[in-house]
């Protein structure tokens, strides 16, 4: 548990949902693009063009046919022109939608930032102590014990100010779920003095509800980056999707505008042999209108190229904050990992042999495939720390976890069960075949060549054995491998029993 790394990762995981709220936020305010189109005023001008046309008919004129014909042409442009300002506006206003519908699930569901905010502030609250909480407990348990051997008149006033310190670092644990649950049973249990001999197992309550509090809070953090993902996926999705169909309409928009300009012209150039001074002045006053309509249209294109940049600026940002929630949950994955590490030897720990054994059990439940189940005891350790010290004992530990690690097949797993005893677990063997890689799990650990104060030091295991028998549970064949081991101890040590 490395609070450094919790406060860290919360840090950033704050810094990702900030992010994320603030593109949502700019989601809220789009500029509204149903305003980019003045529908009436074109129209208007279109007809007062068609009259004009139709009324000098009766010139009849190549050119005047010719500029009609360009007229219907024109409307036709026009209109498709309509039309596609109007199908964009309605898929940014679906994309709009989708992309408020993803955000605003976020905030609803178990799922959205703000939760995740609470959800980060409890973790930071607690992770950010918890390591110092665990020590505190370790501490009050020994008190607990030492007040629970010693016969000291003094013990009452002790029990008290043991329980009163207990109540205060409870409510220092904020935890959710069951585990804030029964918290507060014991919070409650607490404002009055509880009997000596209850002290020392409300301790080892207490250290073990920490621990499982941090992690309910890992495994909800867990879902909520993984709903996260999702979500992000889907906005990310979304936004490209809006960028390209953005794009590919505001090229074709762009295109109409060039070829009613050319139009344009084409009737400028078809008019230029006309003498009807009057028709002539006329004409060029609506074309001077459509140029006009048509100057407004490439200001309403230019606004729509800002509309995509803007989403794909968005989109961008979308992938960026995706990443960055990915890279966070990699790192929580490491983090949890780590939960189940021994700090000392680097293997795993008791925590992790639990939860590897429950699911092996329920692997062997399903196949029947055989499984053994094994505890391994230094013999003499006590000896070692002893005559050599702590730290040489520290380092035959780690040798030996090396030792048995490297020995074992990949398929099989070992544990520090605690203090100088390792659990393993044997995958696909039968009772025949068992004895061979214990024994050589023994003699392995006996042939390490340990020095210690200039001396040659040899150490050795006992260790204690059984397969899942039908019926086990993972309490009974563990019982029955603790017997077999206590049998080898007493049978003189460096010895395998299998029961
Ligand atoms: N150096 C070191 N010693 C540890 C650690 N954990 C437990 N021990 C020591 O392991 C020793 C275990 O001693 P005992 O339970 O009496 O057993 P033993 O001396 O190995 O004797 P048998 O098991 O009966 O062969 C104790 O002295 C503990 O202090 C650790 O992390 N580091």
């Amino acid at each position: 548990m490395k609070n450094l790394d919790d406060q860290l990762m919360l840090k950033e995981l704050a810094s990702v949902i900030a992010r994320l709220e603030a593109v949502l936020t700019g989601l809220k305010n789009p500029e509204a693009p149903s305003t980019l189109i003045d529908e009436p005023a074109t129209s208007g001008l279109l007809s007062q063009w068609q009259k004009l046309f139709y009324a000098s008919r009766a010139t009849s004129d190549n050119s005047v046919h010719y500029a009609a014909h360009l007229s219907d042409e024109f409307e036709q442009q026009l209109l498709r022109l309509q039309n596609s300002h109007h199908k964009l506006t309605r898929l940014y206003q679906h994309r709009h939608d989708k992309l408020r519908e993803a955000a605003s699930t976020l905030y609803e569901s178990g799922a959205c930032p703000t939760q995740g905010q609470e959800l980060c502030h409890a973790i930071q609250q607690g992770g950010a102590s918890h390591q110092e909480q665990l020590g505190k407990l370790l501490d009050l348990y020994q008190t607990a014990l030492d007040i629970l051997i010693t016969e000291d008149k003094q013990h009452e006033a002790q029990q008290l100010q043991l329980c009163s310190r207990l109540q205060q670092l409870v409510q220092e644990l904020h935890f959710s779920g069951p585990v804030g649950q029964e918290l507060t049973k014991i919070r409650r249990q607490l404002l009055h003095t509880l009997p000596r001999e209850e002290l020392p197992k409300l301790c080892v309550r207490l250290i073990d509800l920490t621990i499982e509090g941090i992690r309910y809070e890992r495994k909800n953090t867990k879902q909520f980056l993984a709903k996260l993902d999702t979500r992000l996926e889907n906005a990310h999705h979304y936004a490209k999707h809006t960028h390209d169909d953005g794009h590919t309409l505001y090229e074709a928009h762009r295109q109409q505008s060039g070829h009613i300009s050319h139009e344009l012209s084409n009737i400028e150039q078809h008019l230029a042999g006309q003498q009807d001074k009057k028709l002539l002045a006329t004409i060029a006053q609506h074309t001077n209108n459509i140029k006009q309509i048509l100057s407004h249209n490439e200001h309403l294109v230019a606004n729509e190229q800002r509309l995509v940049s803007r989403m794909a600026e968005m989109a961008k940002q979308i992938a960026d904050i995706k990443k960055e929630a990915n890279h966070f949950q990699q790192q929580l994955h490491a983090q949890n990992d780590k939960l189940f590490i021994d700090s000392l030897t680097q293997i795993y720990n008791r925590a992790g042999m639990d939860q590897r054994l429950e699911l092996e059990y329920r692997q062997w439940l399903r196949d029947g495939h055989p499984l053994c189940i094994a505890l391994l005891d230094i013999d003499y350790f006590k000896g070692i720390n002893d005559k050599y010290g702590h730290l040489a004992g520290d380092k035959a530990l780690r040798m030996i976890a090396r030792t048995l690690q490297k020995t074992l097949r990949e398929s099989d797993f070992v544990a520090r069960f605690g203090g100088e005893e390792f659990t393993v677990l044997l995958k696909n063997i039968d009772r025949d075949n068992l004895d061979t890689p214990l024994q050589k799990l023994r003699e392995q650990v006996k042939s390490i060549p340990f020095r210690f104060k200039e001396q040659a030091v040899t150490i050795t295991i006992s260790v204690g054995a059984t397969l899942f028998l039908t019926g086990d549970s993972i309490n009974s064949a563990f019982e029955r491998a603790d017997q077999a081991l206590y049998q080898a101890k007493h049978a003189g040590r460096d010895q395998i029993v299998i029961n």
